[in-house]
């Protein structure tokens, strides 16, 4: 397929007359997705993330906001505000995609197009190297995949960087890229700059792409197959996800890794696994409680359960109308004071029911999100007592588990 084309797959899998959200930076990949959007005929609807971090950002939107004008299309720019805690890069990028899911289920579109690249997919490869990554952390970006209940798409995985920027300049469109893009003290950026080294050993970008094509199939076919097994052996038990666990030991090493890493992340909300070392000594011996990734596992002869971590937890407050911990939110009657935190034993010993009839473990209880209004516990609805507050898990974002998580 060439680099100015769409994918056909992509094209045919958007409803008839839907408007697809486009997540449009600025720079030169997103700009071309959006040129080549509208070429293909998709109504779009644009929006540009300001992180508030770099004063050229500001002149970035604003070259999107010309060509959406010129275009007559809309679009909207969403701002980011560091909190000052976490890794900023990380929290970057957490946040951009909460505010792309959030507008997009405001404007009532279903999917939003970003507009990574092939080039993007030979550095997370070289980059995985350096971790000594496995088979999901070497076969580069999926095509698609969920958050906050929205579908991402990523149409340009195919196409190169520098054909895409041919593609914007034969159209005489112009772009803004970010000038971190050049900075050296990036991973990214030296990977980047090491390629031409690369191709003199003999390691082209299209070798690359092709091995990254095979393990892309064989990491597929891994997952297809544990996600016919998991309707069977999984169940999500409030939040916590509990794995049959004689099934789960009789699994391969790298079954057992791919299914517990997605259920770490899930219950964490991570959009990372945790450590490959962590992660083998869980894996030495299953039966043995262990703490990784904000998470508890535990086990009992039938089932290992991972649940929420409580230390992980404990200091998280959020207004009751936020949603807690990526994946908890309320509904009541909320006031300006009203919070939502961990029970833990404070909460525990102003709870007006027996936690034990809920049938739930001692740690998962501690660890459950409940309504606070300073420190009166107003409702621990995973403790029994809902006491007219409602609870909804709303993240749904997990490979493997999806069937799981959708019933
Ligand atoms: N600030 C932003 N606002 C809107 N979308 C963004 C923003 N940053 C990234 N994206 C989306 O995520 C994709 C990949 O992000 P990445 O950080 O690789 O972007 P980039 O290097 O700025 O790429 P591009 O050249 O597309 O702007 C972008 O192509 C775009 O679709």
């Amino acid at each position: 397929m060439t680099a100015s084309a769409l994918p056909e797959d992509f094209l045919t899998s958007l409803k008839p007359d839907s408007v697809l959200g486009v997540a449009v930076s600025g720079g030169g990949d997103s700009m071309a997705l959006l040129h080549m959007l509208l070429q293909a005929g998709v109504l779009v609807r644009v929006a540009t993330v300001n992180h508030n971090l770099r004063d050229e950002a500001q002149a970035e939107a604003q070259v999107v906001s010309a060509f959406c004008v010129t275009h007559g299309v809309s679009h909207d720019v969403l701002h980011w505000h560091w909190d000052g805690t976490g890794n900023l890069q990380d929290q970057a990028r957490r946040g951009r995609y909460r505010l792309l899911s959030d507008w997009a289920a405001e404007a009532g579109l279903d999917c939003v197009a970003l507009g990574h690249t092939a080039d993007d997919n030979i550095e997370t490869f070289l980059m995985g190297l350096s971790r000594g990554a496995g088979l999901d952390g070497l076969s580069g970006m999926q095509a698609s995949f969920s958050r906050g209940g929205i579908a991402f798409h990523r149409p340009l995985l195919h196409a190169r960087r520098s054909e895409l920027r041919d593609i914007l300049q034969g159209a005489g469109i112009t772009w803004r890229d970010d000038p971190s893009n050049d900075d050296p003290g990036y991973q990214r950026i030296q990977v980047r700059q090491s390629m031409s080294a690369l191709e003199t050993a003999g390691i082209s970008a299209e070798q690359i792409l092709m091995s990254l094509s095979n393990l892309q199939a064989t990491r597929r076919d891994l997952n297809a197959e544990l996600a016919a097994e998991v309707e069977d052996h999984v169940r999500l038990d409030r939040g916590d996800l509990c794995f049959d666990l004689h099934w789960l030991e009789a699994k391969s090493a790298e079954s057992q890794r791919r299914l517990l890493n997605s259920a770490l992340q899930f219950v964490a909300g991570q959009d990372y696994p945790p450590r490959g070392v962590k992660m083998m000594r869980v894996l030495a011996d299953l039966r043995q409680k262990s703490v990784l990734h904000g998470c508890l596992i535990t086990s009992d002869d039938a089932e290992l359960r991972v649940g929420r971590e409580l230390n992980a937890v404990a200091e998280l407050r959020v207004p009751s109308t936020e949603v807690w911990d990526q994946r908890w939110s309320v509904a009541g009657t909320h006031s300006k004071t009203t919070e939502i935190r961990a029970l833990g034993e404070a909460g525990l010993s102003q709870c007006a029911v027996n936690w034990r009839d809920t049938g739930l473990p001692h740690a998962s209880v501690l660890a459950s999100p409940s309504v606070w209004e300073g420190d009166r516990l107003l409702a621990a609805p995973l403790a029994g007592w809902a006491n007219n507050w409602s609870l909804t898990l709303r993240q749904h974002d997990c490979e493997y588990l999806e069937f799981v998580l959708s019933h």
